[in-house]
Parts: structure tokens; C-alpha cells; sequence
């Protein structure tokens, strides 16, 4: 057992420039696109987290060739070079909902064995989805453990898939709907995913990969609500800056918000499909000054916060954020249409209720979400429940509430390499506030 983390409590307005590092959700996208793409692709500025460190050794058991590159400016990339996919293999999925999800239809075009297991919540999560798309489409997959409809199976590929079209219910998870279409080029003719059952949550991740397909030369339709088709085709290689990823940005933005402070974080796009830019107007609707100026967005907390009723269906990957901010904050809030959060690293709902009740709070879960009326709050013990957005979101708690011990820091390396360390040099920055904001 591990000793607990005491959450650095700030002794003034948080003021400092935070640089984040890539984007989980395009790192992971872009090394499964590149595995099955034309020629090798340099991808730049890559996450290097568990998460994509769990891809990036799920692609290299398939055969395809992953190495550290500096790229041409010196900076940190990965070059992959795609090999024909084969088992046997194994993947260890970990806990990350993208290697589970994504790599599946990717291994039902190798020739051989592959079998799949992760962490033991993994087996709890969410998968049944795609193993019976992928059953439906030909493959054959069979449970290897206790589960029927999750990890661990196995799946023995042929070489190819015939493709065509897969009716799925992805409210559970927007990533179903992804991992297919990821895969679908590849297959004889091509992929439609048809979702029928109630409304699919994280839209923008969708988007995210139909326009990373589109980028690689791949003719996506997503015209009709619910309906995708991939065109069979090569995926063309291509070379990438991975952006810094906007939701692991959001407890840095938070500090700001919570002690009346000025997070900058540089390398904001003006432009994106990551749901995480939505914090912008969380943010301003809660109080903050905020303000994207020349790539980089400036928060500064007000004096208070204000309560907020978010509808977070399409940016659920927020809601420990927005919760300990409403925590925080002078007035009631709801976040609402996030059931699915129940099957997430952990069930956050649950999770989120019972720490900050824990701390002396009042939040109550309702069907789809949290109430949250803030109240006085006092230090305690903070279970991250391996989630790594449990334990950042302990963190903002920490910054107000002297004495929050989070049990599990280390969770944070699922998607930040060193959470710790930039959280210590945030506080330590002092800097001085930017005009105008
Ligand atoms: O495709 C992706 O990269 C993701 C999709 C979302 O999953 P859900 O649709 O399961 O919420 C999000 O919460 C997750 O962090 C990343
Ligand atoms: C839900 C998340 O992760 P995953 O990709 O494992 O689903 C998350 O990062 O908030």
C-alpha cells in the first residue's frame, strides 16, 4: 500500500503557465491509424502516458514497428511503421477505454490468435458492444474468462473481414462507435455503423475520428444522425503534431479558478474536435475571465465561483473537474446527462458523491447525474479508485481544503506523466498576471 498524497494547499491566487502534454484521445487515434496506413507515419509530440504506452505495445504484439524518434526540431515523436497485422498475441488493455475499444476491429484483420485482459475494473467496463459488431461482421471472438460480454476474450483473426454493416447500441460509449470506423477502410468493403438505442454520449470524440480518418484520405459519410459509413480504402500515412490534450488542462485551469488566480496554458488550438475546449465557457459561466490570445487560453478566477446546470453529455470526461469546482463554488449546481459515467474508470457519479461527502459535502446523485449544493468543507482522505481524473479532481479540492489525502495519485499516469511534479511547479511559479484578461 502506498502512502497517501497530501494535496498541496495554495497559499495565495494560483498564478503560472502550464504546459500540457498531447492529447490522450488524438495519440491514441493516431498511432491505431498509422498501424494500419500505407507507409510510416511520424507522430509528434505524442502523449507518452500508460494509456498510449498500452497501444503502443498492442501494436508493436501485432507486428507493426513503434520506436522513439526525435523529430526534425528535436522534439520527443514516435515513428510507426506498419507491418502486416498477426498473432499470436497479447494485449494488455490496462484500464484505457481506447486500447479495449479501439484495437479489437484492428485485430480481427490479423492473421492469428490475439488475446485481450486488462486491469481487473477493466473487465467491468462497457465492451459487450463491440464483440458482438465484431461477431456480426464475421470475427470470431470467444470469452476467456467469467465475463461473457468483456474482457477477457480472445479473437482469432483471418488475415481480413469482409466488412459491411454493424447495428449497434453505443450509449454506453461513444468509443464502439469509434474503434469501428478506425478499422472500417480496412475492411473488403468498407463499414457502416448504425446506432439504434438511446442518444450516444461524447459526440465530439466521434468527430474527432471521422475527421482524423477524413485527414488520412479515408471517405467517411456521417450526413444521416446515427449512421457512419467508412469507404473501403487504403489509409494514407501521415505525419502529426499532436495537440496538448484540453481535458487533462482543466484541474491546471481550475487553480486558477478556485484561489482567484491566472492559469495561461499554451498550444490552445483555435480550432478542434477535443471535447475539453467546452471548459472555456464552463469556465466564463461559472465566473472566470477567459480568453484565447495567440494559442495560449488565459483563466482567472473570480472572487467567487458561481453555480452552473451543465448539460456534460458530450463532454462527460470533465465532469470530475466541474464537480469539485461546483464543490467549490457559492451556489447549488446540476450536471446533468451522464449516466454513462457509471461505466468509466470507475462509476464517477458514485465516486464523486461519496468523496466530497466525505469531505463534508452535499452532493446527490440523480439518473443521469450529480446535485451539488456547496457547503463547508474540512480535510480527509480521498480515494482516487484508480481513476486518474478522481485523483486531479482531489487536487482542486486539496488547493482550498487543507488536508485532502488522495490514496492514489499514481492513477495520474494513465494520461499525465508526471501530474505530481507540474501540480508542485504550478504553485511554485508565481508569476505575474497577464493585462487585459
Ligand atoms: O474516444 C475517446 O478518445 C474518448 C471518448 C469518451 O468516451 P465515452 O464515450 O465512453 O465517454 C471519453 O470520455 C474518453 O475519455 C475518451
Ligand atoms: C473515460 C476516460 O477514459 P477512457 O479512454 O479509458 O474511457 C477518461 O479519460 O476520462
Amino acid at each position: 500500500m502506498t502512502r497517501a498524497w497530501l494535496a498541496p494547499t495554495a497559499d495565495g491566487p494560483v498564478r503560472a503557465t502550464v504546459r500540457v502534454p498531447g492529447s490522450k484521445s488524438i495519440t491514441n487515434r493516431a498511432l491505431l491509424l498509422a498501424a494500419l496506413a500505407d507507409g510510416p507515419s511520424l507522430l509528434r509530440a505524442p502523449l507518452r502516458s500508460r494509456d498510449t504506452e498500452l497501444m503502443a505495445a498492442a501494436l508493436r504484439a501485432l507486428g507493426v514497428r513503434v520506436e522513439d524518434r526525435a523529430g526534425s526540431g528535436g522534439e520527443d515523436a514516435w515513428l510507426v511503421t506498419p507491418g502486416p497485422l498477426r498473432g499470436p498475441a497479447e494485449v494488455d488493455c490496462g484500464l484505457a477505454g481506447t486500447v479495449m475499444r479501439f484495437v479489437p476491429p484492428a485485430a480481427a484483420l490479423a492473421d492469428g490468435e490475439v488475446r485481450f485482459d486488462g486491469d481487473l475494473r477493466a473487465r467491468e467496463r462497457p465492451m459487450g458492444t463491440v464483440l458482438d459488431a465484431l461477431r456480426a461482421l464475421g470475427t470470431d471472438v470467444r470469452p476467456t474468462g467469467e465475463n461473457p460480454a468483456g474482457l477477457p476474450f480472445v479473437l482469432r483473426g483471418r488475415g481480413g473481414l469482409p466488412g459491411g454493416e454493424a447495428v449497434i447500441d453505443a450509449s454506453a460509449s461513444s468509443q464502439f462507435v469509434s474503434g469501428l470506423l478506425l478499422s472500417g477502410a480496412r475492411y473488403e468493403r468498407g463499414l457502416t455503423v448504425r446506432h439504434s438505442g438511446p442518444p450516444v454520449p461524447s459526440q465530439p470524440h466521434i468527430e474527432m475520428t471521422v475527421a482524423m480518418l477524413r485527414e488520412q484520405g479515408v471517405a467517411v459519410d456521417d450526413g444521416t444522425q446515427d449512421v457512419w459509413r467508412v469507404e473501403p480504402g487504403p489509409v494514407r500515412a501521415r505525419d502529426l503534431d499532436v495537440e496538448p490534450d484540453l481535458s487533462n488542462a482543466t484541474p491546471f485551469l481550475a487553480a486558477a479558478a478556485v484561489t482567484g488566480g491566472e492559469v495561461r496554458v499554451p498550444g490552445w488550438p483555435e480550432r478542434t474536435t477535443q471535447a475539453g475546449d467546452a471548459i472555456r465557457g464552463i469556465l466564463a459561466e461559472m465566473g472566470c475571465a477567459v480568453e484565447l490570445r495567440d494559442r495560449t487560453l488565459v483563466v482567472r478566477g473570480p472572487g467567487t465561483l458561481r453555480g452552473v446546470d451543465a448539460d456534460l453529455h458530450d463532454v462527460g470526461e470533465l465532469t470530475p473537474t466541474v464537480a469539485a469546482l461546483a464543490a467549490l463554488a457559492e451556489g447549488p449546481s446540476r450536471l446533468r446527462g451522464i449516466a454513462h459515467l457509471r461505466g468509466h474508470e470507475t462509476d464517477r457519479l458514485a465516486a464523486l458523491a461519496a468523496e466530497i461527502n466525505g469531505l463534508g459535502g452535499d452532493v446527490t446523485e440523480t439518473e443521469d447525474g450529480l446535485v451539488i449544493r456547496p457547503r463547508p468543507l474540512r480535510g480527509g482522505g480521498w480515494r482516487a479508485y484508480a481513476d486518474h481524473r478522481m485523483a486531479t479532481a482531489g487536487a482542486i479540492m486539496g488547493l482550498v481544503v487543507p488536508g485532502v489525502a488522495v490514496d492514489d495519485v499514481a492513477s495520474t499516469g494513465k494520461t499525465i506523466p508526471d501530474f505530481p511534479g507540474m501540480w508542485a511547479a504550478m504553485l511554485e511559479a508565481k508569476e505575474t498576471a497577464v493585462e487585459g484578461v
